[in-house]
């Protein structure tokens, strides 16, 4: 993929062709800093590790493509220019950060992609290796995300919170993002109605031609976490002509199936999701608490019945791991890796 993908009716299919029919999101970015020792309790939370230790930031993508992943998400998710002035940043430090988490994780792409040739090099003819392809998505977190608040679980913004504070919240950085070279724009744990609508206007205003998915949140199965139906939200992704493909995320595994049936009703855009392991977010001491929690194994029994239900891109949000992914991409096919053999094909060609 080039620098400024450009959007076009045939983007995800194609991708998903090339993917062979389904594609493989990484899974909860945050999660895996800080299983490498990160400490995120910080307003900027995964976002932190940009100014603190990039080199990680690169080796958590680089986990997640070893582990199958055909998507990257990157660093971005709470990285707002609002977030880092309150650090003491200045403006154009705040967008240079910005464009390093696209940067970042397309120098992870490069290595993988390199120590995939590598290995294929070293490899017989009859094992030649095909690497899939991988797509860095550019994360973009709600303004509840930037708040540090746990409000991306709530969609409860107040009534101060207006379309327009929200467009202008987002302008920016959806512009840089844009331009930073990612392939596609992931708005993630959208919490509410009036946030999509946010996004979708502010595609349409800017002109914006990188593809966009839409990936909205829940904690009851029918609704977005703000309490209004995941169909309406649904529906405006559908009309945003940016939209790629609509989903959930950071919701938990048991609401899915049911979540996936409502977005079918309002749009034939490819669905997503990418669940998380079904813990619940402690905001104010910014960590996972158990409550009913799918374990890895739990969470990949339903990855099937996710696919039968219409999904065609899967990953995992927080508390999710490289495991998971793994598991995940062995559910969905026999191979364990997004580095395939062609063997076969080569045979019959
Ligand atoms: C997806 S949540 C776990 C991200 C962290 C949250 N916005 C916070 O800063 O507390
Ligand atoms: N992609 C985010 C989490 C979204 S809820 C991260 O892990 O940084
Ligand atoms: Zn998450």
């Amino acid at each position: 993929m080039g620098l400024v993908t450009e959007n076009t009716p045939s983007f995800m299919p194609d991708f998903l062709k090339r993917c062979g029919g389904h594609a493989i999101i990484d899974g909860g970015f945050a999660t895996e800093l800080e299983r490498h020792g990160a400490d995120l309790n910080d307003p900027l939370w995964s976002a932190k590790c940009l100014i603190t230790s990039p080199q990680l930031v690169r080796r958590v993508h680089l986990d997640y493509l070893e582990a199958g992943a055909n998507i990257i998400l990157t660093a971005s998710y709470q990285a707002t220019i609002q977030g880092f002035e309150a650090k003491g940043l200045s403006r154009e430090e705040a967008e240079t950060l910005l464009k390093r988490s696209v940067e970042i994780a397309c120098e992870a792409r490069e290595i993988y992609e390199e120590n995939c040739a590598k290995d294929s090099l070293n490899s017989t003819e009859n094992e030649r290796i095909a690497t899939s392809p991988v797509l860095v998505a550019a994360s973009i977190g709600s303004y509840g995300a930037y708040l540090a608040d746990g409000s991306e679980y709530s969609g409860d913004y107040g009534d101060a919170i207006t379309l327009e504070t929200l467009k202008e919240f987002h302008r920016r950085r959806v512009q840089i993002l844009v331009n930073s070279g990612a392939d596609i724009l992931a708005f993630e744990t959208i919490p509410n109605k009036l946030e999509a609508k946010a996004y979708a206007e502010l595609l349409q205003e800017e002109h914006i031609t990188t593809p966009a998915w839409f990936s909205f949140n829940s904690k009851d199965g029918i609704n977005v976490v703000s309490g209004e139906p995941m169909v309406e939200c649904a529906a405006i992704a559908d009309s945003c002509k940016q939209v790629v493909a609509v989903g959930i995320n950071c919701t938990p595994p048991r609401y899915i199936h049911g979540l996936i049936t409502s977005i079918r009703k309002a749009t034939e855009k490819p669905v997503l999701i990418y669940p998380n392991s079904g813990e619940t977010y402690d905001a104010e001491h910014k960590e996972w608490v158990p409550s009913t929690g799918a374990v890895d194994e739990d969470f990949v029994s339903y990855v099937g019945k996710w696919r039968d239900a219409g999904a065609l891109l899967f990953g995992g949000c927080c508390r999710t791991t490289p495991n998971t992914i793994r598991a995940i991409s062995r559910a969905l096919s026999d191979k364990s890796s997004a580095c395939s053999t062609l063997s076969s094909n080569v045979n019959n060609k």
